[in-house]
């Protein structure tokens, strides 16, 4: 059970694994986890043969670097004109000359080893340097969007419009030819490619859901841009960087071939080229080797990337197990395309998690989703006491049982948590602001549940968007105010609201599969409200993930916390999120349509989870949705909203016992019910009005029944119509006593 402590969050039972506790084999559990994972990556790594090839080649390039002047001595620079021009494959004259001399007579195998420390001393440092500036100045642009994003894109067209050649050229005329010149030069020359790449994947991510569920617990904008950006971005970026070693090296052979790049003594295998191409005809092996070595070095960074991108992308992890044809661990089973691709990513993110794959196969989505909410073995009983057990569910348009909650509640509940007020926002269009949501007001108090229902497009979702301040830059809160226990959440900063982010109000999408971070395990995700907001460390953040998605019912939530969301069904997605939603114990839950995508068994099992929750953590719950059943069978207020604006509310039970606005009528008598049987289902005529023409006066007229002429000319405005009853509707006193 969730029980407060100290004013911090603790969930009771298992405690927190102590940072310091060491495994009784002399090592402590970070030195363990670093040994593991370098494990995980080689398995992944030795599961790719050109991977492993690239690998192996690079790292030869490499060591040719650093041992080749110790190895060779002056053999590179060394001169034998009376012996030029020797042709390759012969180990007559020693090694140096198996791949024959230049014009010099100088061993060209020696003048590649050499070449190889210059050329990677130039390639390396300008593609890190323009990889790290372009990427973080990217992705914060893309990120942040408005004019940060349009000076740097700006800015960026300015160097690119120069060809990095010519600008390198002029730079290195005006300031003497160097290594260092040549360094700084391409890397500035390359930046704006990593800038726009980096640009163009944060912007599309920055509208993604898990974006904003990371928002709503508070994560800073460097933090969500090191959590949820860069792995996403990353791969891509790699996969760039690879290629442009090989631009990067061509430039620099161009550069010495003009006499600006590097200077003689010192050789690259660009300037190795260079000067080998006058000899094409005569003395081919003179460019040829050298342009092989750029080709082969370009090729196994560029595989290497590829298989980087593939193994840091969760959903592509499979591939490597496909790789090997049907052999190894990770091969594909005989089941068809789909089933190998589950049990392949299963596996290999079983590798990843350290898990055996031997243990047995993980349970699937529909094994584990008729789990009960709170498994047997769990420490947690559901905390909903005998007197708060639900009622058989009421039928909507059936009057209440005698007893109903919402009258039994009230006694219980004084002070409102939330109250909304007049609350108006705009969509910023070309043609002038459109409103949305027009004085939108409510209450709601701590361990009730309050249900805005409306049809689709009636603006529910942007009023809880515009309280939980994840509005879309096109839309603007233009009026009203949103107090969080007297606090008003529209009027503050953006810190103030990050503290408030999470402890105070929390959401539930309706899009769990988008509100999780595909690249991030489960068990990461749900460990980053802790670690921002109780500053707990990785482990005991994870410790605490993992009691969370027990306390939500996820079966062997230890070894599930390392998979990724596209393993888990639907359900148990929706119960992650709402294990996240609810970690920091907020005040408010707001839960946008939580089961829309769920069928009727997982939808009533979220549902009785959301309750326990509401209950033991005395949360206030606003329950948006359409669906006139769910809001009978779990809320304890209603809001029904109409056009933008909020047309009635009170207890649900009197609401749909008997409710004071035709637009409330009409909903309740389309629905199909007991009573109704054998006669003809009422509908309300007609469609919802589009923002851009909301008739004058009542927007409901239109459709309405009742409508009088007054309709036409006077808004009507939220009323009371009984002892914690409203309606906006010019007969709503009328209905309320007929
Ligand atoms: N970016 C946008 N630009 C223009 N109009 C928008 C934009 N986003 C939302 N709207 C409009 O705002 C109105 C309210 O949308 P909202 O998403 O709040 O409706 P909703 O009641 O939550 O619907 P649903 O139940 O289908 O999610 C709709 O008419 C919608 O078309």
């Amino acid at each position: 059970m969730l029980q407060k402590n100290n004013g911090q969050s603790d969930i009771a039972g298992s405690g927190d694994v102590p940072e310091d506790a060491g495994n009784g084999s002399g090592t402590t559990p970070a030195a363990d986890q670093v040994v593991t994972a370098r494990r995980k990556w080689l398995a992944l790594l030795l599961q790719d043969r050109f991977a492993c090839a690239a690998v192996l080649i690079l790292i030869g390039v490499a060591l040719c670097a650093v041992l080749g002047p110790l190895l060779i001595g002056d053999l590179a620079t060394r001169q034998n004109l009376r012996d030029p021009g020797r042709e390759p494959f012969s180990l007559d004259h020693g090694w140096a000359f198996f791949l024959g001399s230049d014009s010099l007579g100088r061993p060209v195998a020696a003048r590649l080893m050499a070449a190889a420390g210059t050329t990677l001393s130039v390639a390396v440092p300008a593609v890190l340097c323009s990889l790290v500036v372009g990427s973080v100045w990217g992705m914060w642009a893309g990120y942040h969007g408005g004019w940060r994003e349009n000076v740097s894109l700006r800015i960026a067209d300015v160097i690119l419009s120069f060809p990095s050649l010519l600008l390198a050229v002029v730079v290195l005329y005006v300031f003497s030819p160097s290594a260092s010149g040549i360094v700084l030069v391409l890397a500035v020359a390359r930046i704006p490619v990593y800038l726009r790449t980096a640009r163009a994947e944060s912007a599309e991510l920055r509208s993604r859901l898990f974006m904003d569920a990371a928002r709503t617990f508070g994560t800073s904008s460097w933090a969500s841009i090191r959590r949820h950006v860069a792995p996403t971005v990353l791969p891509t970026l790699l996969t760039v960087a690879a290629l442009d070693f090989c631009f990067v090296m061509l430039t620099e052979s161009s550069l010495s071939f003009l006499g600006i790049g590097i200077q003689p003594p010192d050789v690259s295998w660009g300037l190795m080229v260079a000067q080998g191409r006058q000899e094409l005809q005569s003395s081919w092996w003179i460019a040829v080797f050298p342009g092989l070595a750029i080709v082969v070095t370009t090729v196994s960074a560029t595989v290497l990337a590829a298989w980087a991108r593939l193994a840091t992308d969760p959903g592509q992890r499979w591939r490597h197990g496909l790789r090997r044809g049907g052999r190894g661990r990770l091969s594909r089973p005989a089941t068809g395309a789909k089933g190998a691709r589950q049990s392949s990513t299963a596996e290999t993110a079983a590798v990843m998690a350290g898990a055996e794959p031997e243990h047995g196969p993980t349970p699937s989505g529909s094994e584990i989703e008729h789990a009960p909410a709170v498994p047997e073995a769990a420490p947690h009983p559901p905390a909903v006491p005998e007197a708060e057990a639900e009622p058989a569910p009421a039928k909507p348009g059936a009057a209440p049982a005698p007893g109903d909650r919402a009258s039994t509640r009230a006694d219980t509940l004084t002070v409102d948590t939330l109250t909304v007020d007049g609350l108006s926002v705009d969509i910023r269009t070309a043609t002038g602001p459109l409103p949305v949501v027009r004085g939108v007001s409510f209450a709601v108090r701590s361990g009730e549940t309050l249900a805005l229902l409306g049809e689709s497009g009636c603006g529910k979702s942007m009023t809880a968007h515009a309280v939980a301040g994840l509005l879309d830059p096109a839309a603007e809160v233009v009026g009203g105010q949103a107090l969080l226990e007297g606090e008003d959440l529209l009027a503050l900063g953006s810190r103030a609201r990050r503290r408030l982010a999470g402890p105070g109000l929390a959401i539930v999408f309706q899009d769990a599969l988008s509100a999780l971070n595909p690249v991030q395990t489960v068990g990461a995700q749900l460990a980053e409200p802790f670690r921002i907001h109780e500053r707990l460390s990785r482990r005991a953040a994870r410790a605490k993930a993992v009691e969370l998605m027990e306390r939500v019912g996820i079966p062997e939530a230890r070894s599930r916390a390392g998979a990724y969301p596209h393993q888990f069904s639907g359900g148990m997605r929706q119960r992650l999120l709402i294990a996240m939603a609810v970690a920091l114990r907020p005040k408010v839950l707001l839960a946008d349509e939580p089961t829309t995508a769920l069928d009727v068994t997982v939808q009533a099992q979220i549902m009785d989870l959301l309750r326990e929750l509401r209950s033991e953590q005395r949360m206030a719950l606003v329950l948006i949705t359409h669906d006139l059943g769910l809001v009978a069978e779990h809320a304890d207020r209603v809001a029904v909203m109409y056009a933008g604006t909020v047309v009635e509310t009170g207890p649900v039970a009197e609401v749909f016992g008997k409710p004071n606005h035709p637009y409330t009528r009409g909903l309740l008598e389309s629905v199909p019910a007991e009573q109704h049987k054998g006669t003809r289902l009422n509908s309300i005529p007609g469609s919802p009005p589009d923002p851009r023409s909301v008739p004058s006066g009542c927007a409901f007229r239109l459709r309405c029944p009742m409508a009088r002429d007054l309709c036409a000319t006077h808004l009507p405005v939220l009323a009371a119509t009984g002892t914690d009853r409203a309606a906006a509707c010019h007969f709503g006193k009328e209905l309320a006593d007929a």
